[in-house]
């Protein structure tokens, strides 16, 4: 797989022409094969922001451009060879098994109506393989636990291929184990990632630059080590944050309190 350059010029985003944006003009850079977490409290922007890098939404102002192309210059089905999401509200594909949930990823790479071919199911093959969902490929998705369909979703969007991947809050419904597997699949991937984060210290341990929303108004772009401050981080999210640095690598880690 082959990374992208993501490039956001001010993006913005209301639900009306006559609304408030949700989302106030954005822009920040994602190099090929780095990774971008977007943190903020709830309601910030984030999922709204994502939805415009996979071209759910059409944003109100400003250009989503991959390797320097307008993605809404591009037919939907090179956009859709291109970015790949993973969401967090997964519709529940009753009746389809992990298998078939799986080659759905690769339709954008089909002539219409065609059948999937050797390379569909070897691809398939491989990714079920990576997701360790080997045992799994026959159930039911409707049946699964809410941390094996994040897995079953995964690997359909790596089976799209893409070369940039999009992920909304993906470590949801995951015990310790699995999160920790999902974590350390983004970082091998090689792929440019957005992904958003409630987790500050796993946005801290994985993320390259961090974009840090409020309320619809971007509040900060950097690495997380620069731009994660105390005072940032309190201020966000309203609460006391205090930074320490963990022995013995001194990795940054947050704790958080209620403010007096
Ligand atoms: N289609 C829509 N119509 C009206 N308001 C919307 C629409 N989509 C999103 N919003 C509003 O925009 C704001 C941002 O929503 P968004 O889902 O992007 O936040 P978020 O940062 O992802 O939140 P969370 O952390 O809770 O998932 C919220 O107030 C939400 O209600």
């Amino acid at each position: 797989m082959s990374a992208a350059a993501l490039e956001v010029r001010e993006v913005s985003w209301a639900p009306r022409k006559s609304t408030q944006p949700v989302l106030h003009p954005t822009s920040f850079e994602v190099g090929a094969g780095r990774i971008l977490g977007v943190v903020g409290p709830n309601g910030a922007g984030k999922s709204t922001l994502l939805r415009l890098l996979y071209r759910f939404q059409k944003p109100t102002t400003g250009t989503v451009r991959i390797n320097g192309q307008d993605i809404w210059a591009m037919p939907a089905q090179v956009a859709a060879r291109q970015v790949a999401a993973v969401l967090q509200e997964q519709a529940a594909a009753f009746g389809l098994s992990v298998r078939e949930i799986v080659r759905l990823g690769r339709t954008p790479h089909r002539a219409h109506f065609a059948a999937n071919g050797a390379e569909d199911e070897a691809v398939v093959a491989r990714v079920l393989d990576r997701l360790n969902l080997n045992a799994l490929t026959a159930r039911d998705f409707g049946t699964l636990s809410g941390g094996e369909r994040q897995r079953v979703m995964v690997a359909r969007a790596l089976a799209q291929e893409p070369q940039i991947l999009i992920l909304d809050e993906p470590t949801n419904h995951l015990d310790v184990r699995h999160q920790l597997e999902v974590v350390s699949l983004i970082q091998t991937l090689g792929l440019t990632i957005v992904v958003s984060l409630h987790d500050l210290n796993m946005a801290i341990g994985i993320c390259d630059d961090i974009l840090v929303l409020k309320d619809g108004h971007p509040q900060g772009f950097g690495p997380p080590q620069t731009l994660l401050t105390d005072t940032l981080v309190s201020r966000t999210f309203h609460v006391d944050a205090r930074r320490r640095h963990l022995a013995p690598c001194g990795t940054a880690h947050f704790s958080f309190a209620l403010p007096n």
